[in-house]
């Protein structure tokens, strides 16, 4: 029954209590209880400071699991994502969010502090080591004699979205705009780049290949050194980003492959230009403005549609050779051995939610942020309610999902989509016991019950 009720459950939603920090622990925290029922849980919390009265919250039975402040990173591994490696193995993609308020733990659950303790790494590289035992087994496997085995490895792509725009982590932080293409796809992109050879090239967000899990954890360690931190109203060293860590299981082929679509892309673009100058160009000889201001065909430059035609064949050849790259790409993903291809894990560290509610907090140690950091923060909010909004609309089925609601949403469309082939999307909820912070982990709790409940409709 229990098993039942979870596999309909299109979005699950875990709390993992942190503990209190050095400087908390004068206090108990405030009062915190989990009801488990035979399905899911609920959890109950109360406080009595900073107001006349007791004030008690308690959720519905939202919650797939919650997981004590004794629980490690480990145990968390566990619990949420070791059951979906099997599905990211089998080609699928895994949505795992951390929602919660600055300084709740969704840093240290996602990325980890300490790379180094196997109980204490983040749920991120946590994965990449799971995947790399699992490809070890796929590598073992026999192949048919008339393929060649292909090399293994996992693609990291690490980005932060911070208002409108992402910026490459793995390509010296370059802003990248993030755009719907005519396709309905939403296309993350670097400026444009003019090279020598007079090809232009639009990168897209930088996918570094790996083929050990020591290649991800320093793709990720350097990556993350660029990340953005600035004073947020809990703590000083907090993420002012949405970070996003992407896993996808490839081979060499695949990003062969991949490389030469971009090449073939920045081939076509100055022919395709081309084209469209040469037909401007002929269009707007071959007409006259009469003294009367009345446009008439002008005798003495006809459309040379010769020249046209030369220039649009052109571009038809680019174009093919593009398509032909992209088959090539296509073609990646027809081995049968290769069922684990394109498996994704997407992981989002999303920024403080910020609920900080001043009406009842005393707080007198928080910083004070400069008039960008308010700015952040006010879009910070705007990005969750958006992802909010998202995961009740898919959950509770409606046909318009409101991706456009904001970049990071418009970023996520691809993955919430993919996700639905197999895959399984979840969010953490990080919850802080402290007794200043409990309107703000109440909020949290909400914002989760919220989602839970509309994720088992
Ligand atoms: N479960 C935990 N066990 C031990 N320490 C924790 C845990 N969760 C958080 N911490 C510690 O609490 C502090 C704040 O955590 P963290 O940086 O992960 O917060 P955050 O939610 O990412 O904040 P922000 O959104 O502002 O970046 C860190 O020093 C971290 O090591």
């Amino acid at each position: 029954m229990a098993d039942q009720q979870q596999a309909s459950s299109s979005f699950k939603v875990y709390a993992r209590w942190r503990p209190l920090t050095a400087i908390e622990s004068s206090t108990a925290g405030f009062e915190r209880n989990t009801i488990e029922s035979e399905t899911n849980s609920s959890i109950s919390i109360s406080s009595h400071v900073n107001t006349n009265r007791t004030r008690t919250w308690k959720s519905d039975a939202s919650f797939t699991k919650v997981f004590p402040e004794t629980a490690a990173n480990s145990d968390i591994f566990a619990g949420v994502v070791a059951p979906t490696v099997p599905r990211v193995m089998q080609g699928a993609t895994c949505n795992l969010f951390a929602y919660g308020h600055s300084g709740s733990g969704k840093t240290h659950t996602i990325i980890g502090y300490n790379y180094d303790d196997s109980n204490q790494l983040g749920l991120c590289l946590g994965a990449a080591r799971r995947l790399f035992e699992a490809l070890d087994q796929v590598r073992t496997q026999p192949v048919e004699e008339t393929r060649e085995r292909e090399d293994l490895g996992v693609a990291v792509r690490l980005y932060e979205v911070r208002g409108k725009h992402a910026y490459d982590l793995l390509n010296n932080n370059i802003e990248c705009y993030i755009r719907e293409g005519p396709d309905g796809q939403t296309h993350v992109r670097g400026q444009t780049e003019t090279l020598e050879d007079g090809k232009v090239r639009v990168r897209p967000i930088v996918a570094r290949p790996c083929w050990c899990y020591e290649e991800v954890q320093e793709a990720v360690r350097t990556g993350l050194k660029g990340r953005t931190t600035g004073s947020s109203s809990i703590h000083d060293e907090s993420s002012r980003t949405h970070a996003v860590i992407e896993l996808e299981v490839v081979t060499r082929r695949l990003m062969d492959a991949r490389e030469e679509v971009t090449a073939r892309e920045s081939e076509l673009v100055p022919v395709g230009k081309r084209a469209t100058d040469v037909y401007i160009e002929e269009q707007s000889k071959s007409i006259i403005k009469t003294p009367e201001g009345k446009y008439i065909p002008n005798p003495g430059h006809p459309v040379n549609q010769a020249i046209i035609d030369a220039a649009e064949a052109e571009k038809a050849e680019y174009e093919n050779r593009l398509r032909m790259a992209e088959d090539s790409v296509k073609a990646c993903f027809d081995s049968p051995q290769n069922a684990c291809l394109g498996g994704k894990f997407i992981f989002v560290d999303l920024a403080g939610s910020e609920y900080f509610d001043a009406a009842t907090s005393t707080s007198t140690s928080r910083p004070k942020q400069t008039t960008q950091e308010q700015r952040q923060g006010r879009q910070i909010n705007t990005d969750l309610f958006a992802l909010k909004e998202v995961i009740r609309a898919k959950a509770s089925k409606q046909s318009r999902i409101p991706f456009r609601a904001s970049p990071l949403t418009m970023i996520l469309r691809s993955h919430f989509l993919a996700e639905e082939r197999e895959g399984q999307s979840a969010m953490i909820l990080t919850l802080s016991p402290e007794e200043e912070q409990f309107v703000a982990t109440l909020n949290t709790l909400k914002y989760g019950n919220l989602v839970g409940e509309a994720g088992r409709r």
